[in-house]
């Protein structure tokens, strides 16, 4: 099986793959693929050149990676089959022989250099932020920059990858900080009941909305379905209108949810199946093989099991 990640190698999205393939589909023959961004890899599964991609989805407090979303918005042949949610650690990264005070731009991730804002504030005041399509992108983007006065935040290891030097450690400002990783396939039966399942849906209320939301909350509250997850997401049409991902406890056989779902439509309302998955709560300690994630504070996953 060959699985599309956002990489390139060394990215945390890397680490969500490794970790969810190991513990679920531990097979040698699983080859993982780099694409330098979340729509090229998820495009690489639509095409079915990949079997299953590995996408950031949301940080705990820098909310939604919005390309992933976009990416499921689109086409409505991929569905969710699997997530792991991964602890975060930061370094600023830099050329061997350069200094904190030689450092004017600092390039990563938007979600990295959000999550790091307080700290380069104190530390690199003066320094330019430019995203990247991903964190380890950023540390090779710096590698053929050749520019001393760059920077790169990434996962330490990523230092070794590039011959980089680690100028700080543990930058973020939120030590607690998550991110959920989704495994997602080309639309198909979904992962079997577990009895401890999320649910994802996109639901679409025409330009109806903000008139529908009452609606659509209450057909989950009556439903006694629990929402754990609603987002907005701009139909693209007109300024105002929106659709929502929703995620509630429970598989889609699960007969309160496939009723939540058939009472959405009652109400006018459309909800598309972006997939049910099981829902993992407890933290586990992983390790890239290959690599050391951190000495210091090794990286604990959740999973959600059965991957593709
Ligand atoms: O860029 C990466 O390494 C990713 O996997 C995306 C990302 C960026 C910042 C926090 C979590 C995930």
């Amino acid at each position: 099986m060959e699985y599309a990640y956002l990489g390139p190698e060394g990215t945390f999205t890397e680490t969500a793959l490794h970790y969810a393939l190991s513990r679920f589909s531990p097979s040698p023959n699983a080859t993982c693929v780099p694409y330098a961004t979340v729509p090229a890899a998820l495009d690489a599964v639509r095409r079915a050149e990949r079997a299953a991609a590995m996408v950031p989805m949301e940080n705990s407090r820098k909310g939604v990676v919005p390309a992933t979303l976009e990416g499921l918005t689109v086409g409505g042949d991929l569905h969710i089959v699997a997530e792991v949610v991964v602890p975060v650690t930061f370094a600023l990264l830099a050329a061997p022989g350069v200094g904190l005070d030689g450092i004017g731009r600092v390039l990563s991730h938007p979600h990295a250099l959000a999550q790091c804002a307080g700290w380069l504030r104190r530390n690199v005041p003066g320094a330019r932020l430019e995203p990247a399509h991903s964190t380890a992108g950023a540390a090779r983007d710096v590698v053929v920059a050749d520019d001393p006065s760059c920077a790169a935040i990434a996962a330490p290891a990523v230092a070794d990858q590039y011959g980089m030097r680690v100028l700080a450690q543990d930058i973020g400002d939120d030590e607690n900080a998550v991110t959920r990783f989704v495994m997602v396939r080309r639309a198909g039966v979904p992962p079997a009941r577990t009895g401890r399942d999320r649910t994802s849906l996109l639901v679409s209320v025409g330009d109806r909305t903000p008139a529908a939301l009452p609606g659509i909350l209450s057909v989950f509250s009556t439903g006694r379905v629990n929402l754990t997850w609603v987002q907005a997401w701009p139909t693209g049409t007109r300024l105002g209108t929106y659709r929502f991902f929703v995620d509630v406890d429970g598989h889609i056989d699960d007969q309160p949810v496939s009723r939540a779902v058939a009472a959405l439509f009652d109400i006018g309302a459309e909800a598309r199946f972006l997939g049910s998955y099981p829902r993992g709560l407890a933290a586990e300690r992983a390790q890239r093989p290959g690599r050391v994630s951190s000495p210091h504070r090794p990286h604990a996953h959740t999973v959600r099991k059965d991957m593709p």
